[in-house]
């Protein structure tokens, strides 16, 4: 008679008995019974599969879009946007309107270019978008005309490997509500499940501006043409947001020298001298009514260089004195009282940050008189301070900076305190801000409305905890193999 030892709780009788050796095995080592090679090769298996299973099972899952590719066709000129960015600079799309067929030439050169820096593999399945800006919605005055346009385009981009997804005009609401996506996406502020506080977006394009923001006070009730609802993340956002047609800085620039005895400007540095032509000015749709009857068909355009006086002319263009709202930015225009930080990018960045002038912490006065000093620069001085300046822009400094004071403190009523909310940006994490990866994470659904399920640990967390419990179970496994291998190796007591 066997006297059988004890089995481990972890082995069912069956498998507990068969490792136990038969006397006449007395002095074998039990390890090399077949059945306990077994039992250990599909123990390591086992292990080995979980591990490898929690290492793969919690990974972030590949993006379904390596690449997208957007097209921004503003006022001024167009961009294309390879994800990040990609800009190969051409003339605005609304400028051929007399002959659309260009528009669709002038795209051709940079989407070339496109083609070879998405990898060919991926030509497919990336998704192309153009959207076009103020300087087509200032078209569609003409429909006709910007139909062409976009016909024109589409035609070309069409012959481009990519999963051509259409081209449109975004809407002002639009515009200024992917700029805030995106400035707000880039900062990592939507995916907080608490959601942090919002970040305003303020764009100053060459046709139009867009001002949006989060506001307590405002839940879309007055005024709903200014509301824009997102869920995102599993957070609701109610965003106010306006975007001014014909208060981009060129469109604006056109309104101050819609004014005949502007022919002497405050707004262009002294000795600044350039004949133009009139009929630029008032083919301009933002200007339509303004034409006097007779206007020679040239002016001589001398600069003399005046801060105080360029801000008066500036400030005429802005209509303060009707306002059916309980408060209105200008023109009418509903806007509830500002809250939280601002970025300010597009033309706001470009202005200021050549004016030296983004750092928001200087006192406004201080901010003025360095404005000031700059427009009272004689012009052959500013010229050769910077020779690597395109001419258009550095005549347009004075004019420009003036116009972005006055837009934001005069227009959106900043205060000189709230001033300092204001951060003038170029790029976030690399990323230019602008709408253009707004109206991409959203037409590629990459930002869910729901929060993802959140695992309940981060993925070293999982990994390492799957790892303790599988060599806890080798070790709970050689444990219950330990026993039986002593009593087998001892001398079996025959009864
Ligand atoms: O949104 P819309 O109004 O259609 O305009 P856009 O898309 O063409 O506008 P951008 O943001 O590209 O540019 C805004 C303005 O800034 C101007 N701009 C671009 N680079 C600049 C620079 O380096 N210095 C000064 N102005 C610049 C450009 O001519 C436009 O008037």
């Amino acid at each position: 008679m066997f006297l059988f030892p004890v089995c481990s709780p972890f082995l069912t009788s069956p498998s507990c008995l068969s490792v136990f050796p038969p006397p006449e095995m007395k002095g074998k080592n039990p390890w090399n019974t077949p059945t306990t090679i077994i039992i250990t090769v599909i123990g390591i298996i086992a292990i080995v599969a979980l591990v490898t299973v929690a290492v793969l099972q919690n990974r972030h899952l590949p993006q379904k879009y390596k690449y997208g590719i957007v097209l921004d066709a503003g006022s001024s000129h167009t961009s294309v946007y390879i994800y990040k960015l990609c800009q190969i600079y051409t003339v605005g799309i609304s400028s051929y309107a007399s002959a659309p067929w260009k528009a669709g030439e002038s795209l051709r050169a940079c989407m070339q270019d496109v083609e070879q820096q998405v990898p060919k593999k991926r030509h497919r399945q990336t998704p192309l978008y153009l959207g076009a800006t103020a300087g087509m919605r200032l078209l569609k005055y003409n429909s006709s005309m910007s139909d062409g346009v976009l016909q024109a385009v589409e035609e070309a981009l069409q012959k481009f490997p990519f999963s051509y997804q259409g081209a449109r005009i975004l809407s002002g609401q639009e515009e200024g509500a992917f700029g805030w996506v995106t400035v707000n996406y880039l900062d990592d502020r939507l995916s907080q499940v608490c959601g942090l506080e919002t970040t305003g977006a303020l764009d100053l394009g060459g046709a139009s501006t867009q001002i949006s923001f989060v506001s307590d006070k405002y839940n879309g009730s007055e005024s709903p043409s200014n509301s824009v609802n997102f869920r995102l993340y599993g957070n609701d956002y109610n965003l106010y947001t306006h975007s001014f047609l014909c208060y981009g800085k060129d469109q604006a620039l056109l309104m101050t020298q819609s004014v005949p005895e502007m022919l002497n400007d405050p707004c262009f540095n002294p000795g600044y001298t350039a004949i133009k032509n009139y009929s630029k000015i008032y083919d301009s749709p933002c200007l339509s009514g303004w034409k006097p009857q007779k206007i020679p068909t040239h002016f001589t355009h001398n600069g003399t260089g005046n801060f105080q006086q360029c801000q008066r002319i500036v400030k005429s263009i802005f209509n303060f004195t009707h306002c059916k709202y309980s408060q209105c930015s200008f023109n009418g225009i509903f806007q509830p009282s500002l809250q939280g930080q601002f970025g300010a990018f597009s033309a706001y960045y470009f202005v200021m940050s050549f004016l030296n002038l983004t750092d928001t912490t200087m006192p406004l006065e201080a901010v003025k008189a360095k404005l000031a000093h700059y427009c009272s620069t004689p012009w052959n001085q500013i010229k050769q301070q910077h020779p690597e300046v395109n001419e258009k822009y550095l005549a347009g400094y004075c004019f420009s900076g003036t116009y972005i004071l006055t837009l934001l403190m005069e227009g959106y009523n900043f205060t000189s305190e709230e001033y300092s909310n204001i951060k003038f940006i170029k790029k976030i994490k690399d990323s230019d801000a602008g709408w253009t990866l707004g109206y991409m994470l959203n037409l590629t659904n990459m930002i869910p409305a729901e929060a993802p399920d959140s695992p309940l640990l981060p993925y070293s967390g999982y990994v390492s905890l799957v790892t303790i419990m599988a060599i806890l179970l080798f070790i709970l496994f050689i444990l219950c193999l330990c026993p039986l291998w002593t009593r087998c190796s001892k001398q079996p007591e025959i009864v």
